[in-house]
């Protein structure tokens, strides 16, 4: 968000100025006003550029919009029409009565009333298609930009801002496109002072006028249940597009290590294609009603003018009373109110739509390239890493980390809490770009690299794997295009997924339930490890996968981890038995590296590594954590 402060910096400006001198003040005020005068231009200026790159965001659906507007102009002509009939209905009445004039003037009255109800149905039937169709747009492209927004974004922005700008700013900007034709659509009809004035002019026509509206209410009653049942299923269509979305942004660690993108996009446009039938519904049935009052307020109108015409032959009215009393019955109350509203409801559009389009306009800063090379060793070097997290961006969480992780080899990072080893992973994850010095895999930068391959080729078991709600076969091949039946099934073996999937009764079809909430730990971590073996990865990276596991579950784990044997390893272990073995071991202290070699090396020298394997490590305390 940006943030202006015009109050600071003319301060600034001013405490320089006095210092100098009064001319150079004279001088420094006109430039705190220029430039004050320019902002406020500037601001003036921003909702209209809001609207045109609105407008220019509605180009594809330039054909209904001017469909719209052409029966927007019939149906304005038309009621402009109706007075001229009124006139020559008066006439009819003054002069000696005259049936056919009488009759063809009330025909063409019908004509015209029924053609501008017409219109002005498919005029707001052909907003609604728009706005909704853009709305839907709009849903897209802000999605399609959150899901490649880097994780930074997600620090510095809250959920609740997401999902609201996704449901009520999208939908509330693309209503500001009709927003001035909106007005003609809302009036109101009928206030009580109109009432007061059509009784005092005939009690009877007054009564008979009345009669419509319990008839009104009733048909609006029985209207408004169906309508609201209409109504609610749009909303929980749209509370499950939000959940799609929703669940796509907590999870968007994941997505992005399995270069998953493009599935959830796919999975939310099916959500919006739903909620977008289920509104052209509602809207088409709310069009029909509202044709159908129309007629019915047609015939009561001539009605009244039956009875009126009845009413001034036995004396009981003049033709002006009538006249009056139909104009005051033609008249739509609330004209200046709904303006005010139609004026606030567009600068809240507006305001939606800015924020909308910063959101769109956010630039990332992970960037990536198109390397993807058929083979890969797998030779990681950390070079000169220092990183800042942009919600602390003062305090340094990596500085200056070198360490080499060679093809095949396994690395072990070990190291107090907050100490940075997860900041490593994160890094190498490419889920951050460092501020300093660069990573590299087989000598070149992971920027290089096509996204999608990257994540193939780089994969990741954390302690809590992020699951879908979905079926296990599909958490299995997640972000994945294409698969053979084969790879998939060594790796459930592997991983023995197999051996508790086959006492489900929907076997692989089983619903994981929300972030595999129905499956326990250990479960969910042989899925994770299926996942992580059916992309048959060059790296893998383990990040405190058993620390959470009881003795059973993690001895399983441990067997299926022995799989990846020719894979570089990266690990982030709790318990000093998972990495005796490795080949190298990092100890990172306060974001930097303290301490490098193996297991035997770093006993001898009996520094941090040495320390914490005797007051941390103990395996006797699976409570500690190092
Ligand atoms: N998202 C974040 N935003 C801001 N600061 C962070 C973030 N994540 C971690 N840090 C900070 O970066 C430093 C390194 O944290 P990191 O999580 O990498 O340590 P760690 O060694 O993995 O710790 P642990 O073993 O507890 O997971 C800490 O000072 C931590 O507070």
């Amino acid at each position: 968000m940006r943030k202006n402060n015009p109050k600071g910096r003319g301060n600034a400006t001013q405490n320089s100025c006095t210092s100098i001198g009064t001319r150079v003040f004279a001088t420094g005020i006109r430039c705190v006003e220029d430039h004050t005068m320019m902002q406020v231009v500037q601001e003036e200026r921003r909702p209209l550029r809001t609207l045109i790159r609105l407008l220019s965001l509605s180009r594809p659906d330039v054909v209904p919009i001017c469909g719209a507007f052409l029966f927007l102009v019939a149906a304005v002509i038309s009621e402009m029409h109706m007075p001229s009939f009124t006139g020559q209905i008066i006439d009819a009445l003054n002069s000696k009565f005259d049936s056919n004039t009488f009759a063809s003037a009330i025909f063409f009255m019908g004509l015209t009333s029924f053609g501008g109800s017409f219109s002005a149905g498919c005029r707001g039937g052909l907003f609604m298609l728009t706005i909704s169709r853009l709305t839907k747009r709009v849903r897209q492209c802000l999605f399609s930009s959150f899901v490649k927004q880097d994780i930074a974004f997600f620090e510095t922005t809250s959920k609740g801002d997401i999902t609201t700008c996704l449901s009520s700013d999208a939908s509330l900007m693309s209503r500001s496109l009709a927003a001035n034709v909106n007005i003609l659509l809302r009036s109101l009809v009928m206030t009580v002072g109109i009432y007061c004035f059509m009784i005092q002019l005939c009690w009877p026509l007054a009564l008979l006028s009345a009669l419509e509206s319990p008839i009104t209410i009733t048909a609006e009653k029985i209207y408004n249940k169906y309508y609201q049942g209409l109504v609610s299923s749009v909303k929980k269509s749209i509370v499950k597009s939000n959940q799609v979305a929703g669940e796509s942004i907590y999870h968007i660690r994941a997505v992005r290590s399995h270069g998953a993108e493009k599935v959830e996009q796919k999975m939310y446009n099916g959500r919006l294609e739903e909620t977008h039938h289920f509104k052209i519904h509602r809207d088409s049935v709310r069009a029909t009603y509202l044709l159908f009052m129309r007629l019915f307020q047609l015939g009561m109108r001539v009605l009244i003018l039956w009875y009126g015409h009845r009413m001034i032959k036995s004396g009981q009215m003049t033709p002006g009373n009538l006249v009056s009393f139909i104009l005051y019955q033609m008249e739509i109350g609330g004209y200046v109110q709904t303006l005010v509203e139609l004026h606030i409801d567009l600068i809240e559009s507006l305001e939606s739509a800015e924020k909308v389009f910063e959101y769109m306009d956010h630039k990332l800063s992970v960037l990536c390239g198109d390397l993807a090379p058929d083979q890969l060793k797998g030779h990681v070097t950390f070079n000169n890493i220092s990183f800042s997290y942009s919600t602390c961006p003062d305090q340094k969480a990596l500085k200056n980390v070198s360490f080499e992780m060679k093809p095949g080899s396994v690395t072990a990072l070990v190291g107090v809490s907050g100490g940075g080893k997860s900041t490593c992973v994160a890094l190498l994850k490419h889920l951050y770009e460092p501020q300093s010095g660069e990573i590299l895999l087989d000598g070149r930068p992971l920027k290089d690299y096509d996204h999608k391959y990257f994540h193939q080729k780089v994969a990741v078991v954390s302690q809590e794997p992020e699951l879908f709600s979905c079926s296990i076969h599909n958490n299995i091949t997640y972000g994945l295009d294409r698969y053979s039946e084969d790879v998939l099934q060594t790796a459930v073996k592997q991983a023995h997924v197999n051996s508790f999937v086959h006492s489900l009764k929907d076997g692989y079809d089983t619903e994981v339930g929300e972030r595999g909430g129905l499956l326990s730990g250990g479960q969910k971590q042989r899925i994770a490890i299926a996942r992580a073996l059916i992309r048959q990865p060059q790296i893998l990276i383990l990040d405190e996968v058993t620390s959470s596991l009881d003795t059973e579950s993690e001895k399983m784990i441990q067997n299926a981890l022995a799989c990846f044997k020719t894979q570089t390893r990266l690990i982030v272990a709790h318990r000093l038995k998972t990495i005796e073995s490795a080949d190298q071991i990092i100890v990172i202290d306060k974001g930097s590296v303290s301490e490098k070699g193996t297991h035997m090396e770093l006993m001898k020298k009996k520094g941090i590594y040495y320390k914490l394997r005797e007051s941390r490590f103990n395996e006797d305390d699976p409570e500690t954590t190092c």
